[in-house]
């Protein structure tokens, strides 16, 4: 009897303790939650921290924040499975309510993901891919995906577009006659140039430059450029994929981790200085995407005076973040002496870069890379193909599609230009004041197709940001010589930035599977290559451009590469006649 009041007793007793315990728990949470809200947040971060490193330990994933939300339901249930309680701020939420940084996060990562497209800006934009000149319709669009459009009909899913492009006219024409013109044609063809640029405001082109005159002359048809064949040699021949946003991935973690092996000490450093600077970058390299930017960034990281933590997208995609945490994303490579960079190649068709770059550095140096405007139009499709995702169907089918579509681009793109006063202007010059100016950015709202020829005009961006930016701060590269000379190039560039000479002719050496330079910083290493799959002339299914196309193309470029000279008459491209 003694023995049964006596376990009684420690029965009641225990469950007595564990009530108090639980409400300590609870009381010291909330108390914790309302002093401390951030550590216990942090708290969450380390548990988290915690199953990444164990889960993904062999995974390309190693990017800090980006990492964190991409796997936090994945996580939730590796919790849930351990029997242990997921912070509430990580639990599932409800909308509307302040983000947590994890969520955060996630919203960084999205970010990156869509700026891996590049030239695009999705907004309000219904794509409307072009077949044999003509638009598809919404519902052949859907039939294409093989989406069923109840009753057969269009309508519904027209209306759907007329929004959509009613949206996209706002933004583009603030003029109420436009809009209506436009509601009314809307979902029944691409609005044009005209439609796109029109102010409202411009006569006739009565002063346009002689040699414009000839962009004029009568056009082939779409079918006459097809039916002609495709050149039989091409300097692209190939067998890897084209870059993706993993291979990106795996390369900054690839550099991360030879970062971890580099020696702590830097040489001495270019201004001869050994206090530690600001983790901030002192030079940019900001463009343009399929110029061997990665190259360039890959080859640079290797210099013992130099460091960059790779694509940041500050200045156009999260300048809200603040300074702090661009700094964040440099403290870890800030030594004495070195020289910090960032590698974005869309900053250059950013317009409100040179003037954020200029407010955090009056002195930053600018690395622009430029290309083969038409073997960057080729280079761009397998990149855009590559990543995917919506608005991969603007560029057509395939490739000849894309081809087509370039045209029509260039074309729309001619009869706007062509309409632009030019008063003693260039055509380069009257483009960045009527359009890109004032329109803020217009060529990346458009369609991709009409994005990507435009950004290949880069006479435009180089002029932009010379207006914020003495010229000997600026660098223009031919990423073509990238393939063949990267050494050269690479000498010139420490030439500018003042370091020493580091990446030597003698230590590349060629990679035998994709015929691209190596460097080997030092004999006993892994030489240091840039991924398989970075380059699109290694693909062994890449097309070749149709001749004429080519051929119209090289027109197009033509002032606006004659622009460039004439700020560069020593360039060192052929391709520019
Ligand atoms: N060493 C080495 N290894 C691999 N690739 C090299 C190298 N040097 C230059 N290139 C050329 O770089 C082109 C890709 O340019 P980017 O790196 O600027 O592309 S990206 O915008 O960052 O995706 C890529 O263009 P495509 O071949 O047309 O894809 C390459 O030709």
């Amino acid at each position: 009897m003694g023995d049964f009041f006596n376990n009684i007793f420690w029965v009641v007793l225990g469950g007595v303790l564990f009530f108090f315990y639980e409400n300590i728990q609870i009381d010291r949470r909330a108390e914790l939650e309302a002093a401390h809200g951030y550590h216990v947040q942090r708290a969450g971060i380390a548990s988290f921290q915690d199953y990444i490193q164990k889960q993904e330990q062999d995974k390309d994933l190693a990017q800090g924040d980006f990492v964190l939300q991409d796997r936090l339901s994945d996580w939730r249930t590796w919790m849930k499975n351990k029997d242990e309680n997921v912070p509430h701020e990580f639990a599932q939420q409800p909308a509307e309510r302040q983000l947590t940084p994890i969520e955060e996060a996630q919203a960084r990562l999205r970010e990156l993901e869509e700026s891996v497209q590049k030239e695009e800006e999705p907004e309000a934009r219904t794509p409307v891919p072009i077949v044999d000149g003509k638009p598809l319709s919404m519902k052949e669009i859907l039939d294409r995906q093989g989406i069923e459009v109840e009753g057969g009909k269009d309508e519904p899913l027209i209306q759907v577009q007329k929004e959509a492009e009613t949206k996209e006219a706002a933004w583009w024409d603030h003029s109420d006659d436009k809009k209506a013109t436009q509601e009314a044609t809307a979902g029944e063809k691409l609005p044009s140039m005209d439609e796109l640029f029109a102010t409202g405001t411009k006569e006739d082109d009565t002063n346009q430059e002689e040699g414009e005159a000839a962009v004029e002359e009568e056009k082939p048809s779409l079918d006459d450029l097809f039916s002609q064949p495709a050149p039989q040699n091409t300097e692209e021949t190939s067998d890897s994929k084209p870059a993706s946003l993993e291979s990106q991935q795996k390369e900054i973690k690839e550099e991360t981790a030879q970062e971890a092996s580099r020696p702590q000490s830097a040489p001495t450093s270019i201004s001869g200085e050994e206090a530690m600077d600001e983790p901030l970058p002192k030079f940019l390299i900001i463009g343009s995407t399929k110029c061997s930017t990665s190259a360039l960034l890959r080859f640079l990281n290797a210099h013992p005076q130099l460091r960059s933590p790779g694509e940041t997208y500050f200045f156009n995609k999260h300048y809200d973040e603040g300074i702090d945490y661009y700094k964040s994303l440099f403290e870890k490579f800030n030594r004495p002496g070195m020289v910090l960079f960032d590698k974005t190649p869309t900053y250059y068709t950013c317009v409100e870069c040179p003037k954020r770059v200029k407010e955090l550095n009056p002195e930053m140096k600018i690395i622009m890379s430029v290309c083969d405007p038409v073997h960057r139009i080729v280079s761009r499709y397998y990149h855009a193909k590559d990543i995917g995702g919506p608005r991969v169907l603007e560029l057509g089918e395939n490739f000849e599609d894309y081809q087509k579509n370039i045209i029509l681009a260039e074309r729309n793109a001619t009869e706007e230009f062509n309409s632009l006063e030019l008063n003693g202007r260039d055509r380069t010059t009257a483009v960045l004041e009527d359009l890109f100016i004032p329109r803020k950015s217009p060529f990346k709202k458009a369609t991709l197709p009409f994005s990507i020829t435009l950004n290949s005009a880069y006479a435009i961006y180089m002029q932009y940001w010379l207006r914020y930016f003495p010229k000997e701060q600026l660098y223009l590269v031919n990423g073509n010589r990238m393939s063949g000379e990267p050494f050269n190039v690479l000498e010139e560039i420490e030439e500018f930035l003042g370091v020493e000479k580091f990446l030597l002719k003698e230590k590349f050496v060629t990679n035998e599977k994709t015929g691209f330079y190596c460097f080997e910083k030092d004999p006993g290493l892994e030489p240091i290559c840039l991924s398989d799959d970075k380059s699109r002339s290694k693909l062994e299914e890449a097309g070749t451009i149709v001749d004429a196309v080519a051929q119209e193309l090289e027109k197009f470029y033509a002032p606006f590469n004659s622009d460039l000279r004439k700020i560069w008459p020593d360039f060192d491209a052929p391709w520019i006649k």
